[in-house]
């Protein structure tokens, strides 16, 4: 099943700025479409609203021309009959009513059925039905109304008397059918209305409640984002304080948790303390490092390379004399050094070799290398060299230390056996044999070069 606390806090974020956006289009469309709608109702309702207003000023002023003209005859009596200007005036305005009253009904009727086709919000079936039954009723009022004209003209001053009353009662009747028409008609264009309105409300209404819930998700993404950034901010924090504190001294322990402008420029701030002191405590550890391999692969007295890393290059320096390198090998032994020590004590026996070891150092080349490999026994790998200049070689730094010559020192001589790289030959093979030729000039006397 999907959980949405486990996933990550990229697809939250986008998850939620997915839902807000997709929120948003809606609220977009919705009101777009309801805007659209809106404008179309009352683009509808004024073809309603309006001719059906008209048509209700025009009935009304019908009926005040009709109440005028029954007046005017009311009040003339039957005298209205000796006036002949008066009867024509009369008739005329009859049939104009009469006319006019049939025409602004058939314009009714007209409007309402242009109001049935935009729907029944606009125009209900059962009002518009109700309508048009009055509105036939009036036509048939009207109509009874003009006969009765015709009877009330037909049957002059004699019949006034009874014609009048008749025509008189037909007229109110007429009148208060118009009356209800005009009532209905009235009800219509505020009930036509209020349905708009009550559309318009519904869509303020529906707005603010998606507003609202966008607004939410907006709140709840931005306190999301700011709180979950806050909390993985302050314990990325909190890790490289810890981390500071365990490779900081003491006195820099107080270098991070920066202020900064916000929480991004202190985690930056931090950060880059932190790499900066990493880098410092690397290239101690460099140091120490060199200094460690230095003291591992160097003899503490004379500071010439030990044992253990004449073991390690011979082995090269054989490797690559394998692959066509060429190499010497000259192995050489203070004379008499227990006689040294015994006469003038082991201090100075010891200055007898840092002496030895500095004097042949100042002779080498940068490229060969010196080692102690016993306590008064040397070797030295001389690079790129074959026999006869090693043995030159060999020959020199004996000169030298004989030719010695240092304040509070005693003469010391060496003996030196001097051999080359030889095909198929390994560490204990080369080393032997320069060995055997230092056992030799041993033999010869001591203070002697001896090649082979
Ligand atoms: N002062 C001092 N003496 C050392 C050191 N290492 C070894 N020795 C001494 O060097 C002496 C070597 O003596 P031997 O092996 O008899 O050789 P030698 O006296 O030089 O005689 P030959 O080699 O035959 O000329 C020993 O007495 C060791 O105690 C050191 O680091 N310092």
């Amino acid at each position: 099943m999907f959980n949405w606390l486990n996933v990550s806090m990229t697809r939250k974020i986008s998850g939620l700025s997915f839902v807000l956006l997709s929120f948003l289009f809606v609220v977009i469309v919705y009101s777009a479409y309801q805007s659209q709608r809106i404008y179309k109702e009352m683009h509808e309702v004024a073809e309603i609203d309006v001719p059906l207003s008209e048509v209700m000023a025009d009935i009304e002023m019908l009926q005040l021309k009709q109440h005028l003209l029954m007046e005017s005859i009311r009040q003339q009596g039957d005298v209205f009959f000796s006036d002949q200007s008066l009867q024509e005036k009369s008739i005329e305005g009859f049939d104009r009513f009469s006319a006019q009253l049939a025409a602004q009904l058939d314009k009714s009727t007209e409007i309402l059925r242009t109001g049935l086709g935009f729907g029944s919000i606009r125009i209900k079936l059962l009002d518009h039905r109700s309508l048009i039954q009055h509105i036939n009723l009036l036509h048939q009022h009207r109509i009874k109304f003009d006969h009765l004209v015709d009877d009330f003209l037909k049957q002059g001053k004699q019949g006034f008397s009874t014609s009048w009353p008749m025509l008189e009662l037909q007229d109110k009747g007429l009148d208060t059918q118009t009356d209800e028409l005009l009532r209905k008609i009235d009800q219509l264009t505020i009930n036509v209305s209020a349905a708009v309105e009550s559309q318009e409300r519904h869509f303020v209404v529906m707005n603010a409640v998606l507003g609202i819930s966008a607004f939410g998700i907006g709140t709840y993404l931005t306190l999301y984002i700011i709180i979950t950034f806050r909390k993985r901010i302050w314990s990325l924090r909190g890790q490289i304080e810890s981390l500071h504190r365990s490779i900081v001294v003491e006195h820099d322990k107080a270098s991070v948790n920066h202020k900064g402008l916000d929480e991004l420029d202190e985690l930056e701030t931090d950060l880059k303390v932190l790499v900066r002191q990493f880098s410092k405590e690397m290239s101690n550890r460099h140091k120490v490092e060199a200094q460690l391999i230095e003291l591992a692969t160097r003899d503490k007295l004379t500071g010439a390379f030990n044992r253990h890393k004449w073991d390690e290059l011979i082995k090269d320096e054989l490797a690559l004399a394998n692959r066509g390198h060429h190499f010497s090998l000259i192995l050489l032994d203070v004379d008499h050094f227990k006689k040294i020590n015994d006469t003038y004590g082991h201090d100075v026996g010891d200055n007898v070799l840092k002496l030895l070891v500095n004097t042949l150092r100042k002779r080498l080349r940068e490229i060969d290398v010196l080692f102690r490999v016993g306590g008064e026994e040397f070797a030295v790998l001389v690079k790129d060299t074959n026999l006869e200049g090693a043995g030159m070689l060999a020959e020199q730094l004996r000169k030298k230390v004989e030719a010695l010559n240092e304040n509070g020192m005693p003469p010391f001589t060496i003996s030196l056996g001097v051999t080359d790289y030889q095909d198929s030959d390994d560490q204990s093979r080369i080393v032997k044999r320069a060995d055997v030729l230092l056992y030799e000039a041993k033999g010869a006397g001591r203070n002697t070069v001896v090649i082979g």
